[in-house]
């Protein structure tokens, strides 16, 4: 690679992070011719993207999830290789591509150039990377307020988890994922297309950027303390084996509830219900790290 487009938001929770100057040397040290443009929109940013036609070149995102989701597709039209620079708050497509937390770590990731051909998922017509929700985990979103969480931080997440919760807002949903069916009551449901989704949770196992498939889970009516039991399979994606929740791994999913509800994918409001989902295998190019694998081997 000979040069690369560096698109920041300052928007983005680090995103006046010192460490940017430094990462950015570690590019030009290295060789690499530089653009750096700081971006006020996203759609700016989009234009910035579809006008980049450098031979040998990449666009580095510096971000975090909300702002790679949004140049997914014009990184995917445009058939540019795409690198990141995680700077928001969950990063977690930076978890699933194995780059490293810290900027100058990840300008280094970039740096060794490894390549690989990562999964895209689209809902709707809307593209997005990591994980897309319906119910309790958008009930919670709405719940916020921005002074709630500057006074409260994560027990500011608790406090609306719990409130949301007492409401009890479960749903009819009718699920078809590839040839499967199912129509039942749910609190809440997620398809996931990377690893990691709400800063380190992993959506299931099995799921991997490269591995051509969509993940659903889908959350029965539930008491509290069970709940709080699956707190652990929830993390550790590991929810196949647990009661009351439905587990899927399909090409295509769609999902239709009796009212139409708000989509929220890689943390961002997408689209309402209904929702069709697919995979693409091998969309985008992306410089990555030591990506993790799978840890339950099952026969
Ligand atoms: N290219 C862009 N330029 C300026 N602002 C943007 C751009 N893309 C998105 N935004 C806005 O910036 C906000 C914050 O960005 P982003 O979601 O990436 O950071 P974050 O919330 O800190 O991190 P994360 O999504 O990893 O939790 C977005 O919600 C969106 O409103």
């Amino acid at each position: 690679m000979q040069h690369a487009l560096l698109i920041v938001n300052p928007q983005s929770r680090n995103g006046q992070s010192e460490a940017l100057n430094e990462a950015i040397d570690v590019l030009r040290r290295s060789g690499i011719e530089v653009d750096v443009c700081v971006s006020e929109s996203a759609s700016q940013m989009v234009s910035r993207i579809a006008d980049y036609h450098q031979q040998d070149g990449v666009v580095i995102v510096a971000g975090g999830d909300g702002t790679i989701s949004s140049a997914l597709e014009s990184v995917y039209e445009s058939k540019q290789t795409l690198a990141i620079f995680p700077m928001g708050t969950a990063n977690d497509l930076a978890r699933s591509l194995g780059v490293p937390q810290d900027i100058i770590e990840a300008a280094q990731v970039i740096v060794d150039d490894k390549r690989e051909k990562i999964n895209l998922a689209k809902v709707n017509g809307k593209y997005f990377v990591n994980v897309a929700h319906v119910g309790l985990g958008v009930d919670v979103t709405h719940e916020l307020t921005s002074e709630t969480k500057k006074y409260f931080g994560v027990f500011a997440y608790l406090g609306a988890f719990i409130s949301v919760f007492k409401r009890n807002k479960s749903f009819r949903v009718d699920i078809k994922a590839d040839d499967w069916d199912c129509s039942l009551r749910a609190i809440h449901l997620a398809v996931g297309n990377g690893r990691y989704y709400g800063g380190g949770n992993i959506v299931d196992d099995d799921s991997t950027l490269l591995d051509g498939q969509l993940n659903l889970f889908c959350l029965k009516p539930q008491r509290w303390w069970q709940l709080l039991l699956l707190g652990a399979n929830l993390r550790n994606g590991n929810l196949r084996t647990a009661e009351r929740v439905i587990c899927k791994t399909a090409k295509k999913i769609s999902i239709e509830t009796s009212k139409p509800r708000q989509l929220h994918a890689d943390g961002e409001f997408k689209t309402d219900t209904p929702a069709e989902f697919e995979v693409i295998p091998k969309a985008i190019e992306v410089i990555v790290g030591d990506m993790p694998l799978p840890n339950i081997k099952k026969d």
